[in-house]
């Protein structure tokens, strides 16, 4: 009855549009992906740590990204894929097909998860065996609109937007054989939740957290500077 962390960090960063992987920035001097590896390192509701990395990069990960971390549990490097769904299903296919086992699929690119939000996931998930899955999610603050070449379309009532994070946790043995069967059109879905979904399942939500933001643009590396220099995250 494990609870696995698996940390997608095989993106290319092309909207933070700098030479270096996004993942490897430097975040108050420590890189970005060494940051949220090691907050699944610490916790203490985590068993094992999965790192899906650009391939290729698997020895400068070791020798430079994790150096200074000093792994207590077991961790796996696996190679991604060229989208977000493939590089989830490479790290999803080295597990074991275990009934009871809990999967967190986090971005390596949302470096301030919140133990307290780790294990509001896991609880919820534990105490609902029934249920395939459970994703953190915020109220969105901005009105919504759906804008079709320059032109409004629609606007959808604010009051069931909600914005999605990360980490997304499902049971292993209810979650691997969706993944199985969209293998080829992975890059249709942008979070696990939403492949689900296409197959009908209902996901659950809990409340996440504000500052669990993605760093996705220049902007959110100088947000993410500050949450730091404050003690906010
Ligand atoms: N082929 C891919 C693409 C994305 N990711 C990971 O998925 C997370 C969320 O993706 P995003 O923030 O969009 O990262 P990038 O894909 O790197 O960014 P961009 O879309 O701007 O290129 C990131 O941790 C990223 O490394 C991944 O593991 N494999
Ligand atoms: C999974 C995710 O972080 C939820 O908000 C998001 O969908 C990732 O999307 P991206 O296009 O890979 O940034």
């Amino acid at each position: 009855m494990k609870n696995i962390a698996l940390i997608v960090a095989a993106g290319s960063g092309n909207r933070m549009g700098t030479n270096i992987k996004k993942q490897y920035l430097k975040l108050a001097g420590q890189p970005m992906l060494a940051r949220t590896v090691l907050l699944f390192e610490k916790s203490k509701n985590i068993d094992e740590i999965i790192i899906v990395i650009p391939q290729g990069d698997e020895q400068f990960v070791k020798k430079e990204i994790l150096k200074d971390i000093t792994f207590t549990k077991p961790i796996r490097l696996v190679d991604g894929g060229s989208n977000r769904g493939e590089s989830v299903y490479n790290g999803l296919k080295t597990l074991q097909n275990n009934g009871k086992d809990i999967v967190l699929i986090h971005d390596g690119a949302r470096p301030f998860i919140h133990e307290s939000l780790i294990e509001r996931l896991i609880k919820f998930l534990r105490e609902n065996p029934k249920e395939i899955g459970v994703i953190p999610v915020i109220k969105v603050k901005d009105t919504i609109k759906i804008v079709k070449e320059d032109t409004v379309i629609k606007t959808p009532p604010r009051t069931d937007l909600y914005a999605a994070q990360t980490p997304q946790c499902f049971y292993v043995s209810k979650l691997l054989p969706i993944f199985k069967k969209v293998e080829k059109e992975l890059n249709r879905f942008t979070d696990e939740s939403s492949l689900v979904e296409a197959f009908g399942y209902k996901v659950k939500t809990v409340i996440g957290d504000e500052f669990n933001i993605k760093i996705t643009t220049p902007q959110d590396l100088i947000i993410g500077e500050f949450l730091l220099k404050e003690g906010l995250v």
